[in-house]
């Protein structure tokens, strides 16, 4: 797979078909959409690419910080599984807002990057106020003669899959079918940091985790994890919260490793998410608050 950072003036080598969107998550609908996008272009031999905009159309749209389900590096090694050719990444700012939605299929995506086909969602817009819509892109695709594909909704449980929902399902402690909506356990990568050194006096140590971006916060509390570090899964138990028993502030991700008992400090480690067990507590004392974790380990334990 290449990566191309891309401005208004680049000038593609190869004739694409493309998928435009951000694809945070990478969830059960993107692939159904980015498979389809890879079986089209091989057929017609022409290579399959995405159109990224490097920072989420939200935090520009809408000047909010977009929480994510999904870092770059992520997001990036599921399209090359997927069997995608090209990355597109292009900076996503006012001039392309503004933009007028002909103009960018026109002029940046047909002479621009080349494109042949279009495959994009049934929901998809784009362009000035997002008056770039498939009634516009069918009308361009007649005009200039390039292949368009709109797939379906992907529906599961009843309900349309989107990045959005998965979010508001993380956000409410529905982990369980956040995962099955992204195809994978939800994923916080990031770097263990120091905390209050409490954990290991009490028979219960926790790596405490620095996410690399701005992840969808869970609903506060307990979960069944595994945590990846140095190659190897460990089971884990994990609480995300604000320790309301010792300190109440801040966000906490602390994740206690089944079976382990190496120092790992400063490593980068992967942290999914499995079920939701039970709320954040504060206890009456620091004795009270351990036997509830050692009561958590053990509940994990009787489900290996
Ligand atoms: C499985 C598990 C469950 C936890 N549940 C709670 C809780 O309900 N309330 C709370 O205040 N802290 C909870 N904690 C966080 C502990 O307060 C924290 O791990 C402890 O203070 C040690 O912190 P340290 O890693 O900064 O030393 C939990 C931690 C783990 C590992
Ligand atoms: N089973 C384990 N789970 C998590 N961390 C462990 C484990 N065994 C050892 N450690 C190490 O101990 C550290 C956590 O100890 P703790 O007393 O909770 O310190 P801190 O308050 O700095 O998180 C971890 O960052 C890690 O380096």
């Amino acid at each position: 797979m290449e990566i191309f950072t891309v401005d208004n003036n680049f000038k593609a080598k190869e004739e694409v078909y493309i998928a435009l969107g951000n694809f945070d998550g990478v969830h059960i609908a993107h692939r159904v959409l980015l498979e389809k996008l890879v079986k089209e272009a091989r057929a017609n031999n022409f290579k399959s690419s995405i159109l990224i905009f490097k920072n989420h159309t939200k935090n520009i749209v809408f000047k909010q910080e977009q929480k994510l389900l999904s870092s770059n590096e992520q997001k990036y090694r599921f399209l090359e599984e997927i069997g995608i050719d090209i990355i597109y990444e292009k900076e996503f700012n006012n001039e392309i807002m503004t933009m007028d939605p002909i103009i960018f299929i026109e002029d940046f995506l047909l002479k621009n990057l080349k494109v042949k086909g279009v495959v994009i969602g049934f929901d998809y817009k784009f362009g000035y106020k997002a008056r770039g819509n498939i009634e516009l892109l069918k009308k361009l695709s007649l005009k200039n003669q390039f292949d368009l594909f709109v797939i379906d909704p992907v529906i599961e449980d009843g309900m349309v899959v989107s990045s959005t929902l998965i979010r508001s399902l993380i956000k409410k402690g529905d982990i369980i079918l956040a995962n099955k909506l992204l195809g994978y356990n939800f994923t916080i990568r990031g770097t263990v940091i120091n905390g209050k050194k409490l954990g290991k006096k009490m028979g219960y140590p926790t790596a405490n985790i620095k996410p690399d971006i701005n992840y969808e916060i869970p609903k506060f509390g307990v979960y069944d994890s595994t945590v990846e570090v140095d190659g190897k899964i460990y089971r884990a138990a994990t609480n995300i919260g604000k320790n309301p028993t010792i300190e109440n502030s801040g966000l906490r991700i602390e994740a206690h490793l089944l079976d382990f008992h190496k120092e790992i400090y400063g490593k980068p480690i992967k942290l999914s998410l499995l079920e939701f067990i039970r709320e954040e507590m504060s206890f009456d004392n620091i004795d009270d608050l351990f036997s509830q974790i050692k009561a958590d380990v053990d509940y994990i334990k009787s489900k290996l």
